[in-house]
């Protein structure tokens, strides 16, 4: 299984990219791991927040596979404890899942559509977060997860 963090919205900043690079290349060594970080339409400022979101949708949804399962990073979602994030990704590993898709949308969240294609949305709090810290937290949370599918002296209890 491969996984791969797509974010709408510009390049990491400056004090997130070595974070997010080094929590990357640790989860390398459980699974292979790459970031997708997927530009606005360039018409961006002038689109209402509805339209602007289709058109991020379109982008997004062009670039999944029928048999991917995604998981829409949403405050409104389901909250996970760190144990029970690996077991959704053991879960979706057992399942033979080829791409997991982690998808952190852009400055107003995400179209329904993608809502609606999503197979899991995780909340990681209430609070809302600017996409660019979500993105180091998911790549800690994630890297964590995989330290405890393997019992490993990272996460403790
Ligand atoms: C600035 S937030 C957008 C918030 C917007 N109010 C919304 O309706 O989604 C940008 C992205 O960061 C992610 N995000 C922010 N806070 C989050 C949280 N607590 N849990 C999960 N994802 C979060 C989501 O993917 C969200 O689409």
């Amino acid at each position: 299984m491969k996984l791969y963090f797509y974010s709408i919205g510009k390049a990491h900043d400056s004090y997130i990219k070595p974070g997010v690079e080094d929590f990357t290349a640790r989860i390398n060594k459980y699974f292979p791991a790459e970031w997708q970080v997927i530009a606005p339409p360039k018409n961006a400022a002038v689109l209402s927040e509805g339209d602007l979101k289709k058109q991020e949708a379109k982008l997004v949804l062009n670039l999944l596979q029928p048999d991917d399962q995604l998981i829409l990073l949403d405050e409104r979602g389901k909250q996970f404890s760190s144990p029970e994030l690996a077991q959704v990704i053991q879960q979706k590993a057992n399942d033979s899942t080829k791409r997991l898709i982690f998808l952190i949308g852009g400055a107003f969240g995400v179209d329904a559509s993608i809502q609606q294609r999503a197979n899991t949305t995780w909340s990681l709090s209430k609070l809302v977060f600017p996409h660019m810290l979500v993105r180091l937290i998911l790549a800690e949370q994630v890297y964590r997860a995989c330290t405890i599918l393997r019992n490993e002296k990272y996460h403790h209890m």
